[in-house]
C-alpha cells in the first residue's frame, strides 16, 4: 500500500509547467505520477486546490546547535524547515564550538536524521575556529558529509588564506561559501551606512565592506578555478560585480535573502534591533538591484539566513544587540506574495530558485518531482491570506521584521522521504 497524494496543482520548475497531478509515493520515493492514478488499494490525500512543489532547500540555515541551544535546537530548527516547507537545509558552523572537525560534522547530520524533519547538510568551516588562519582538514570533512565551507558570520580577512581555501575545496569539488566581509571597512557597525545612519547616529556598515570582498573572491576563483558562492549579497555593487564575473565565465554563484529583496534600512527607524542583520539592510537603490539580479540570473538561489536569537538577547538594542532574522518559516509565503501574486516571477521560477537551484550547485539531491526520485514536496495554499504568527513558530527565535505580516502560500503539508513532517492543524 502506497500513499497517493490526489489532485494538487503539480509545479515543475524544470519544464516551467504546472498541472494537475496524482502522486503515487512508496516507502521515500514517489513511484508514479499522472492523471486519475488507480486508488482502490491505497491510503488517499486529497490535496485538491492546493500547489504542490519539490521540498524546498534553504542553503543558510543557522541551527545553534552545539552550543546555543537557548536560541535553537536541531530539533526546533528542522521543525520549522518543515513547517516553512523547507525538506533540506544546509546549516552553517558559527556554533559553540565552531564546526571545524568532522566530529561535529557527523553529529549534526546523525542528531537530524534521528529526529526526521529535514534533511540536514552540514557547511563546515573553512579555517580552525574560524579565526582565519589554519585551513581545516577538508578532506575529512567532505568525508563526514560537509558540502562545503564557510567561515560565515565572519569574512575570511586574508587573501592568502582563501586562496589556499579556495585551491583545496577545488581538489574535492566543493564550494567556498563566502561571508563577504572587510572588518576594517565594516568596523563596530550596526546597520547600513547612509543617511538613516546618520540621523539616528549609530556606526554604519559601508557597502564597500560587502563588495570588496566579493570583487577579491572572484578574481581569486578565476585563477584557481574554484567555485565560490556568496552569501546573502546586499549592495547594488556587488550583484554588478557577479554579473560581470559570471560574464567571464567564474565559477561563481549567489544567494540573495527575502529580507535584502524586500526590506531597505528606513525599517531600522521603526523597527531598532529588530531590523538589525549582517549583511544590513540597505538602501532602495540596492534592494532593487538583488530583485533585478534574481530575476536576470545574476543571483542564482533564495537563502533564508536563518538566524535565530532570544527576545532578551534582541532587546540589547540596535548597537549592542545581535545580527540575525528567523527566516524558515516566512520565506516561501513572503516571496510568494511580493512577487509571484503580483505578477513579476512564475510560481515555477521561484520554485527553481528556492529548490532545484540549490540542489544542482551544492550536488543535493531532490529539487525536482519525478518517478524515482525522492518523496520530499510541500503542498501549499496560494488562495488564502494568514498572518505571519510568530506564536505559532516551530522555531524558538521569534526575532522577524515580518511579524504580522499578510501573506498568501503558506505551506499546509511537508512530505519528507515519504512521511508528513509538517501539517498545518488550522
Ligand atoms: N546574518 C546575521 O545577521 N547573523 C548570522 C551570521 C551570518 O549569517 O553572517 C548569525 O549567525 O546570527
Ligand atoms: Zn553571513
Amino acid at each position: 500500500m502506497g500513499r497517493l497524494f490526489q489532485g494538487a496543482v503539480v509545479v515543475d520548475p524544470m519544464t516551467g509547467q504546472s498541472r494537475v497531478l496524482d502522486l503515487l509515493v512508496e516507502g521515500q520515493m514517489i513511484a508514479q505520477i499522472g492523471v486519475d492514478l488507480e486508488t482502490s488499494s491505497h491510503e488517499v490525500i486529497d490535496l485538491r486546490g492546493l500547489h504542490v512543489l519539490p521540498g524546498l532547500i534553504d542553503p543558510h540555515v543557522h541551527l545553534r546547535e552545539p552550543g546555543q541551544t537557548h536560541k535553537e535546537t536541531i530539533e526546533t530548527g528542522t521543525m520549522a524547515a518543515a513547517a516553512g516547507g523547507f525538506t533540506q537545509i544546509c546549516c552553517m558552523p558559527n556554533t559553540s564550538p565552531i564546526v571545524d572537525s568532522s566530529e561535529w560534522v557527523t553529529f549534526i547530520r546523525t542528531t537530524a536524521d534521528r529526529f526526521g524533519y529535514a534533511t540536514v547538510h552540514p557547511i563546515a568551516a573553512i579555517t580552525k575556529g574560524s579565526k582565519g588562519e589554519e585551513l581545516t582538514d577538508f578532506d575529512a570533512l567532505k568525508k563526514a558529509g560537509a558540502v562545503g565551507f564557510s567561515d560565515d558570520g565572519r569574512g575570511v580577512q586574508s587573501a592568502r588564506v582563501m586562496r589556499d581555501a579556495l585551491m583545496a575545496a577545488k581538489l574535492l569539488d566543493l564550494p567556498i561559501i563566502v561571508h563577504a566581509e572587510d572588518e576594517t571597512l565594516s568596523g563596530a557597525g550596526c546597520m547600513n551606512a547612509g543617511d538613516v545612519a546618520q540621523q539616528l547616529q549609530v556606526p554604519g556598515i559601508l557597502s564597500s565592506a560587502e563588495t570588496v570582498m566579493i570583487a577579491r573572491d572572484v578574481i581569486l576563483a578565476q585563477e584557481t578555478g574554484a567555485h565560490v558562492h556568496m552569501c546573502h549579497v546586499s549592495p547594488e555593487a556587488a550583484v554588478s560585480v557577479i554579473r560581470y564575473a559570471k560574464q567571464q565565465h567564474v565559477h561563481v554563484t549567489a544567494e540573495v535573502t527575502p529580507h535584502h529583496l524586500l526590506l531597505t534600512d528606513e525599517l531600522v527607524l521603526t523597527l531598532g534591533a529588530q531590523a538589525k542583520v549582517n549583511p544590513p539592510l540597505r538602501s532602495e537603490a540596492d534592494r532593487a538591484a538583488c530583485v533585478r539580479g534574481l530575476l536576470d540570473g545574476t543571483l542564482d538561489m533564495v537563502a533564508t539566513d536563518h538566524a535565530p536569537h532570544t527576545e532578551e538577547e534582541k532587546a540589547r538594542g540596535l548597537v549592542s544587540g545581535p545580527f540575525g532574522f528567523v527566516g524558515l518559516e516566512v520565506s516561501f509565503p513572503l516571496l510568494y506574495t511580493a512577487f509571484v501574486k503580483s505578477g513579476i516571477l512564475s510560481l515555477e521560477k521561484l520554485a527553481y530558485m528556492m529548490s532545484t537551484a540549490p540542489a544542482k550547485h551544492f550536488h543535493l539531491p531532490g529539487g525536482r518531482i519525478e518517478v524515482g526520485g525522492l518523496a520530499d514536496f510541500v503542498a501549499v495554499d496560494i488562495a488564502h491570506e494568514r498572518r505571519v504568527d510568530v506564536a505559532r513558530f516551530r522555531s524558538k527565535g521569534r526575532n522577524t521584521p515580518f511579524v504580522n505580516r499578510m501573506l498568501y502560500g503558506f505551506p499546509v503539508m511537508t512530505i519528507h522521504r515519504g512521511q508528513t513532517v509538517f501539517l498545518d492543524a488550522q
